[in-house]
């Protein structure tokens, strides 16, 4: 058939359009979405998502002047310079994205349309292509499933401090044997912790933050003690075992000197507080603990992962920003053996998958993770799946996270006999 682009030397997958507009996060915060339109009329699109808790050292989210500068960037710079260009060349379009900032850090374009922009350049590209996303991204072979790390209770600055002081208490069912009875077990702790709450806590009236966990005025040891008791009970009820994690995000507690425990109107030293955490995990058989310690610790990180080598996983958020320098740094000292992957704390795709390489390399388990403002986008459960992340942080209710976990029940539906959980990190 005659085709007027293809015989002027155009791909039918080449950029011909690409189009912003302001969006919103769940949270209701003003973010940007990306769609590129190739030259067949196969259309790619994504959203950027918003962090509460950031990371020092992450991208810059959006210009100095904001959404609407944001978009004007992309409109006179960004966009011109993706038209014509292969959306299956998505080293090639993260370059240009970089090229075009000109930064270190996205502080001109804006990190959010430079994710998008990566994420929707992927997404057309495999729609092109007529495969899945989590295909495009992990080839053939990509069929091991994540563990979802849901948290059940919240805390620190994403409960306004109001609840105990660590950011997140997580449940891990990491011996589940397929996607859905993984997705479903968290779900039913989720709820039976609902329950233990409002016995606890007279004032607890059902709230939630942005990612669906529980939020009540209880201890961290409070909090602590009724996840562990409802997890024994569900991982004996149903014959697999099921891990609790806690994500301290303690750059939020850290003033400086010492961690502030406000909850217990209490301040512990570094060295106090690092005891603390190994106690915890004693004593709760705490199988993962994510930014133990402030995002510049690294010594801290490294004493931690000597010490806890073995039972417990320690994760780097704020600590690595999905940075392969960071990671590097990381990896020199010993520091974790866990990294958060945000793509949009580095801006593309490809700066994640060379970190992904990097933590992989240097026998880091990497972990897959949403933002506390997210979109009602299903897309990360494709990356956590082409990246063959072991681990997939997404919450736990709410229209947000069920969009990522639907997805993942629909991905084993569709991997059919292919699909198997991945190897555990945990014992
Ligand atoms: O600390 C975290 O892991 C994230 C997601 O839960 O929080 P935020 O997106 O607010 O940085
Ligand atoms: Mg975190």
């Amino acid at each position: 058939m005659f085709n007027r682009a293809e015989s002027a030397g155009i791909s039918m997958s080449s950029i011909d359009d690409a189009i912003i507009r302001k969006s919103f996060t769940g949270r209701g915060d003003q973010t940007v979405e990306v769609e590129l339109i190739l030259e067949s009329g196969v259309r790619g699109l994504a959203t950027a998502p918003a962090g509460a808790s950031k990371g020092k050292h992450e991208v810059q989210f959006l210009p100095q002047d904001g959404v609407d500068a944001a978009i004007d960037m992309f409109r006179r710079w960004v966009a011109t310079d993706l038209i014509g260009m292969d959306a299956v060349d998505q080293g090639g379009i993260d370059a240009k994205l970089e090229e075009v900032d000109g930064t270190p850090n996205f502080a001109r374009i804006g990190g959010a349309s430079a994710f998008a922009t990566s994420l929707a350049a992927a997404s057309a590209a495999s729609n092109y292509l007529e495969m899945p996303l989590y295909k495009y991204l992990g080839g053939a072979l990509a069929s091991s499933f994540p563990y979802p790390v849901s948290n059940v209770i919240g805390g620190g600055k994403h409960s306004r401090n109001l609840g105990p002081d660590f950011q997140e208490f997580l449940v891990i069912p990491y011996g589940a044997p397929d996607i859905y009875s993984a997705v479903s077990t968290n779900l039913e702790i989720h709820k039976e912790v609902g329950k233990e709450l409002a016995k606890e806590d007279p004032t607890f009236a059902g709230g939630k933050n942005d990612e669906g966990a529980w939020t009540a005025k209880i201890s961290t040891i409070k909090a602590l003690s009724i996840l562990s008791t409802v997890v024994k009970k569900k991982a004996e009820e149903k014959g697999f075992a099921i891990g609790i994690g806690i994500d301290a995000a303690a750059s939020g507690m850290w003033n400086g000197e010492k961690y502030e425990y406000r909850s217990e109107g209490k301040e512990r030293s570094a060295e106090e507080h690092m005891e603390f955490i190994k106690q915890l995990v004693d004593e709760y058989n705490i199988v993962y603990f994510e930014d133990p310690l402030h995002e510049e610790d690294f010594d801290g990180f490294a004493e931690l992962t000597a010490a806890l080598r073995g039972k417990c996983l320690i994760v780097g958020d704020d600590l690595f920003v999905t940075n392969s320098s960071r990671l590097r740094m990381g990896i020199e000292k010993k520091a974790g053996n866990g990294i958060i992957i945000k793509v949009d704390q580095v801006g593309t795709l490809s700066r994640a998958f060379e970190t992904v390489k990097l933590a992989k390399e240097n026998g880091y388990t990497i972990v897959v993770s949403h933002r506390s403002g997210d979109t009602e986008r299903e897309l990360l459960a494709h990356v956590a799946l082409g990246f063959q992340s072991p681990l997939i942080k997404t919450g736990i209710v709410g229209g947000e996270r069920m969009a990522k976990l639907n997805e993942l029940i629909r991905m084993w539906e569709a991997e059919g006999k292919a699909a198997h959980m991945s190897k555990s990190p945990f014992k």
